[in-house]
C-alpha cells in the first residue's frame, strides 16, 4: 500500500474522542491550542530542521545550535511570542541548548534567591538575552573549592553564572551561598582576568547532548561584588557583618525544587515520545502467525509485546498527570513561602527529589524497552530512539544523582514516623502514616481479579505497603547507635522504602485524577484502564515487596496478573489514538518508525539512500585499503 494513512483502520477501532483526551493530556484548551500552533510553527520551518544530526562534527554541531537558538530568538521577538509561547518554542526547536539553563535555572536562581533590588537589576537584563547565564553547582572532585565541572551553557557561550560556593567572613565559614558571577567580556566575549573556562568534551552518543557547552570553570584571585552575593536567604553588609533573615536555610536549594519539578514534566513527554514510536510501529509491524495464507500478525497483537509497551504508554499518562500535581503543589509552596510559611517546603523537596528520581529511572528504561520493542530497526538513528536516549538518560543524573535523591526522601520518611510519637499529624503525602497502626494490620479483601479496579482497594495496598517498609526501616534504625551509621548500612532499605512511597504518590494523582470532571465521550474510562495497567504493573513488578510485607497473599498476586491481562486486551483497540492523543508533529518525534501515516518501509528505504556513505557507489577508501587487500588475497590464493 503506497501513500495514504497506513493507521486509519488502527485509528477506527478509538473507543473515545482523542480530541477531547489531547486537551487532558496538554492540561486545558488553552495549553492544548498553544501547543498544537507552536509546533506546527516550529515543523514548517526548514530553519528547524534537526534529521542532519548524527551526521555533523561536534563543531558543526555546536554552531548550528548557535544558529537554532538565535534564529528562534527573533522569530519570538517578530511575533511577539508570550513567555508561555516561547519556552513551548524552544521545547518543539527540541535540541539542548544554553538557553535550557538560561531560561530553565539562571533565571530561576535569581528570581529564587535574589532580593527585590537585585531581581530588578538582573532580570530584565536576562530576560532580553543581554546577559547569558548557566548554574555552575557542581564540581570536579569534592568540596567547594576546586574546579566547577558540567554547568551546560558555560563551556563556550554564558556571559554570567550563578555560582555556588563557600562564603567565609572573618575566618567564619557560612556554608554554600550563591553568587552572580560575571565569567565573559560583553564586548568580545573573552574570558575575564582571573577566569579560566573551557567545554568538558564530548559526551554520550552522537548528536545528542552534545549541542550543550558543559563547562569547566576556574578562579584565580577573583573579586564578586558584595551586592552580587544572592541575598534573600543571608546577607553580608558593607562592614563585612553576616546575617541571615528569618527564613529556613534551605531555601538556598530552591532553584533545584524548581527544576526538578519541571523534570517530571519533562518525563512524561520524553516516555509518550518514546511510546509513541513503539505504539505506530508495532501496529505497522507483521510478523509469524499467518492463518491460511492470510497477513501476519501485527506484533502489537503479541500478549508479550501488550505486556512491555502498555505499562509505558500508562507510565506516560501517569507522569503526566503527577507532573501536573507536582505543578501545583510548587506554586503552592511558592505562595506560602512569600507569606512567610515555610511548612510545606519539606514535603516539597521530598515530593520533587523523589519523583524525579522515579520518573527519570522510568523514563531512561522505558525510551531503551521501546527501541527494542522496534525490534533491529529501532537501533537506526532514524528510528529517533537512539538520539533520544542518548539525550535523556543524563537526566538520571542531573539535577541530583537519583539515589541520592531517594535517600533525601527516606529521610523525610524516617522524620514523618519519628514525629508520630510526639502526636504530629502528618499531612500531603504522608497524611497515610497517620493510619499507620491499621496499615500495618489490614488484610487486602480481594476475592476475584475484577475486585483489583477498585480504587480504594488498590490505595490501600501501596498504603500498607509502603507504611510497612518504611516502618521496618525505622524499627532496624532505632538498632544503631549511631543514626547516621544506621542509615548508612541500611541505606538500600531505606531507597527501596523510598520508591514505594514514591509509586504510592503516583498511583493516587492518578486515581485522584479519574475523581475530576473529564468531559469526552469515552475519555474518563480509557484513563481508568491505563491507571488500573500502571497500579497493576506495578504490583506485579513489586510483588515482592506486597507478599513480603504480607500486603496481599500469593493467590490475591495471581488474580492481580490476570486482571493485569485483561486491561491489556481493553487497551489494545485504543492503543494508537491513546499516543495519537500527545499531538505530536512528525517533526518533533522525530521518527521514521513513528511517522503519522505509518508508511514506513518506503520512508526506510528512502532515508538510507540518504545516507551520506552512499553518495558514491564506491566509498572513499576502497582504492587504498580495501582493493591491495583484495590483490594480495588474490595473489595468495594464486600461490
Ligand atoms: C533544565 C534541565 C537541565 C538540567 C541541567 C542540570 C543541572 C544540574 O544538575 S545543577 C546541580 C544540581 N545538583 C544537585 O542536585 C545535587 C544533589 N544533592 C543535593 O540535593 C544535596 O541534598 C544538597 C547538595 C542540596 C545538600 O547536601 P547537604 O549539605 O549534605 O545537606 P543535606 O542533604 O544533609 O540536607 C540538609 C537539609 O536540607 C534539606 N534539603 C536538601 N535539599 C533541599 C532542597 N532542594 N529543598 C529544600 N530542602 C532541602 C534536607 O532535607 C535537610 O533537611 P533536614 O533533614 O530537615 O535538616
Ligand atoms: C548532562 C549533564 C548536565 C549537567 N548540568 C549541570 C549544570 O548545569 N550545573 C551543575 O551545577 N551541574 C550540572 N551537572 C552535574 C550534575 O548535577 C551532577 O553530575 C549530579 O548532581 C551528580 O553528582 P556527581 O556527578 O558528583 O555524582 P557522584 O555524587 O559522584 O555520584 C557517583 C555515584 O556515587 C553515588 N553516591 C554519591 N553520593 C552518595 C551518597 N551520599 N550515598 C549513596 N551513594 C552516593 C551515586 O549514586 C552515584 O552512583 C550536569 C550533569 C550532567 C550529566
Amino acid at each position: 500500500m503506497e501513500g495514504g494513512d497506513h493507521l486509519a483502520h488502527e485509528r477506527k477501532k478509538a473507543q473515545f474522542d482523542v480530541e477531547a483526551m489531547k486537551i487532558v493530556w496538554a492540561g486545558s484548551r488553552h495549553a492544548f491550542e498553544v501547543s498544537d500552533r507552536i509546533s506546527k510553527l516550529v515543523a514548517s520551518d526548514p530553519a528547524f530542521r534537526k534529521d542532519n544530526r548524527p551526521m555533523l562534527s561536534r563543531k558543526e554541531l555546536f554552531k548550528n545550535t548557535l544558529r537554532k537558538a538565535a534564529y528562534a530568538w527573533k522569530r519570538i521577538i517578530e511575533l511577539r511570542l508570550s513567555e508561555e509561547e516561547a519556552s513551548k518554542l524552544r521545547f518543539y526547536v527540541d535540541e539542548p541548548a544554553f538557553t535550557d539553563l538560561h531560561w530553565g535555572m539562571f533565571l530561576p536562581a535569581i528570581k529564587g534567591q535574589g532580593t527585590e533590588e537585585q531581581q530588578q537589576k538582573w532580570l530584565p537584563l536576562a530576560y532580553k538575552m543581554q546577559i547569558i547565564g548557566c548554574y555552575a553547582q557542581t564540581e570536579l572532585g569534592h568540596g567547594s573549592n576546586s574546579s566547577k565541572w558540567w554547568p551546560g551553557g558555560l563551556g563556550k557561550i554564558s556571559t554570567h553564572a550563578v555560582v555556588y560556593a563557600r562564603l567565609i567572613t572573618d575566618g567564619q565559614d557560612h556554608g554554600v551561598h550563591g553568587f552572580i558571577v560575571q565569567l565573559r567580556s560583553l564586548d568580545d566575549h573573552s574570558p575575564l582576568p582571573g577566569i579560566t573556562v573551557g567545554d568538558i568534551g564530548m559526551k554520550f552518543g552522537n548528536g545528542a547532548y552534545n549541542t550543550m557547552d558543559n563547562g569547566v570553570l576556574r578562579f584565580d584571585h577573583v573579586r564578586i561584588p558584595r551586592d552580587q552575593m544572592l541575598m534573600k536567604v543571608s546577607q553580608v553588609s558593607r562592614e563585612g557583618k553576616y546575617s541571615q533573615s528569618n527564613v529556613p536555610r534551605q531555601l538556598v536549594y530552591g532553584t533545584m525544587v524548581f527544576v526538578r519539578q519541571t523534570i517530571v514534566a519533562d518525563a512524561s513527554c520524553a516516555l509518550s515520545r518514546a511510546v509513541c514510536i513503539a505504539t505506530r510501529y508495532s501496529a505497522v509491524r507483521r510478523q509469524f502467525g499467518s492463518q491460511n495464507g492470510g497477513p501476519e500478525t501485527q506484533v502489537i497483537d503479541y500478549k508479550t509485546q501488550q505486556s512491555r509497551l502498555f505499562p509505558l504508554l500508562a507510565s506516560a499518562y501517569a507522569f503526566r498527570f503527577v507532573g501536573e500535581w507536582l505543578k501545583w503543589l510548587y506554586t503552592d509552596v511558592t505562595q506560602r513561602l512569600q507569606a512567610n510559611d515555610f511548612s510545606t517546603l519539606p514535603e516539597a523537596h521530598a515530593c520533587t527529589a523523589g519523583l524525579k528520581s522515579l520518573t527519570t529511572a522510568a523514563t531512561a528504561d522505558g525510551i531503551e524497552e521501546c527501541r527494542k520493542l522496534c525490534g533491529g530497526h529501532g537501533y537506526l538513528c532514524s528510528s529517533g530512539l537512539p538520539e533520544l536516549f542518548a539525550v535523556y538518560v543524563p537526566a538520571c543524573t542531573y539535577e541530583g544523582d537519583n539515589t541520592v535523591l531517594l535517600l533525601q526522601v527516606a529521610r523525610f520518611l524516617v522524620k514523618t514516623l519519628s514525629q508520630l510519637g510526639s502526636g504530629k499529624q502528618p499531612v500531603g503525602t504522608t497524611a497515610y502514616m497517620g493510619q499507620v497502626e491499621h496499615l500495618m494490620q489490614c488484610h487486602c479483601n480481594v476475592q476475584k481479579a475484577e475486585d483489583w479496579l477498585k480504587p480504594a482497594v488498590i490505595l490501600e495496598a501501596f498504603e500498607a505497603r509502603s507504611a510497612r517498609m518504611s516502618v521496618a526501616c525505622a524499627k532496624n534504625l532505632s538498632k544503631f547507635t549511631n543514626p547516621e551509621e544506621g542509615f548508612a548500612e541500611l541505606s538500600g532499605d531505606l531507597v527501596e522504602a523510598a520508591i514505594a512511597h514514591c509509586q504510592l504518590i503516583i498511583v493516587s494523582k492518578f486515581i485522584e485524577k479519574l475523581q475530576q470532571d473529564i468531559p469526552g465521550k469515552g475519555v474518563k474510562q480509557q484513563l481508568g484502564v491505563l491507571c488500573n495497567i500502571y497500579a497493576l504493573f506495578l504490583l506485579h513488578k513489586h510483588q515482592g515487596d506486597f507478599l513480603s510485607t504480607g500486603c496481599i497473599t500469593p493467590k490475591q498476586a495471581y488474580l492481580a496478573n490476570e486482571q493485569l491481562r485483561a486491561l491489556y486486551s481493553q487497551a489494545r483497540p485504543n492503543a494508537i489514538a491513546l499516543v495519537d492523543a500527545f499531538n505530536y508533529t512528525d517533526h518533533y518525534l522525530g521518527s521514521i518508525l513513528g511517522c503519522y501515516d505509518g508508511n514506513v518501509y518506503p520512508k526506510l528505504y528512502e532515508a538510507a539512500w540518504k545516507d551520506p556513505l552512499n553518495d558514491s557507489v564506491v566509498p572513499d577508501g576502497y582504492r587504498e585499503y580495501i582493493w591491495p587487500m583484495l590483490k594480495q588475497q588474490l595473489r595468495t590464493a594464486r600461490l
